[in-house]
């Protein structure tokens, strides 16, 4: 009998019960990397090598990978192959670890099969990045994937998210994150495979999610590059078990050096920021 693959959240709160919180974003940008990694590479070879030495560095301190897609569009089919390579290695060496396609995809239903085949099937990612846009209808061919995590765009970390996501909206007059957080937990849920986005440079809006969803996951980008503050994250964040956080990092991981203990240097990066994480959650 073939057994079923274990679903993103299990795989998840797994990670979270050996206190795991650092989600490292696979973000390489072929300019910036270090050139013991581009010396006699391709730059398929080259952001192959970069992610997979970064994921063997950090794979024992990480709750989730998560590449972002655009980094790999930007490089062609080359970008896409480097991108099928990384999360397969993760996959086979890591397959305790989930794997985040950040795409912040979305459309009609129809065209969302398209997505959900290239995320989920062809790319094997565990969880996929979605705006809330075109509402839980659309969102069907998504959200029928019991094994796998849509994470939904709430409250993003960008300093202009405020100019639609902070409108007031509806009888309660309340910013529309809020109701978009509240319909991701109460009304698009029903398999269990929902979480949602909210900017780590936020903490006040961060708070008021997590108290109006529970314990939902929440994905939380925005600390090292951006700016956010740990401390304020995780005391909004942290769900009543102390967990439900996936704290983004990826430019300040990644790019820790630029020499060739780039590697070693994202392990001392994640393994800073999870025991400063640890040191707020009660
Ligand atoms: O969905 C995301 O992950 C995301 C949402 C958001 O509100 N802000 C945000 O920065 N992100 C992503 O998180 C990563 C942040 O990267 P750094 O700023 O380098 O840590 C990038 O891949 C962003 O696209």
């Amino acid at each position: 009998m073939v057994s079923e693959p274990e679903s993103f959240v299990s795989l998840l709160e797994r990670r979270w019960q050996q206190g795991h919180f650092v989600c490292v974003g696979l973000d390489p940008e072929y300019d910036r990397l270090p050139a013991v990694v581009k010396e006699g590479r391709t730059p398929e070879a080259a952001l192959t090598l970069f992610a997979c030495s970064i994921i063997d560095a950090t794979a024992d301190l990480v709750c989730a990978y998560k590449p972002n897609s655009a980094f790999y569009e930007a490089y062609g089919d080359a970008g896409i192959r480097a991108l099928k390579q990384i999360v397969s290695y993760s996959k086979s060496k890591y397959p305790e670890i989930p794997i985040i396609l950040d795409a912040k995809r979305a459309d009609i239903g129809n065209t969302n099969l398209g997505y959900v085949s290239s995320s989920f099937d062809f790319l094997q990612a565990d969880a996929i990045t979605v705006h809330p846009y075109l509402g839980k209808e659309a969102m069907a061919p998504f959200l029928s994937r019991k094994d796998k995590g849509v994470i939904v765009l709430a409250k993003t970390s960008n300093p202009g998210s405020g100019e639609f996501q902070d409108l007031l909206v509806g009888e309660t007059r309340e910013p529309l994150y809020l109701t978009v957080a509240r319909n991701v937990a109460h009304h698009w849920n029903n398999n269990g495979n929902c979480a949602l986005v909210v900017g780590a440079t936020y903490p006040a809006e961060l708070q008021r999610v997590r108290e109006l969803v529970g314990d939902l996951p929440l994905l939380i980008p925005g600390i090292g590059a951006q700016g956010g503050d740990v401390e304020a994250t995780v005391k909004a964040g942290q769900d009543s078990r102390g967990w439900g956080m996936i704290i983004n990092s990826s430019r300040g991981i990644i790019y820790a050096s630029k020499g060739f203990d780039f590697a070693q240097a994202a392990r001392t990066a994640t393994m800073a920021l999870s025991t400063e994480i640890n040191s707020y959650r009660s």
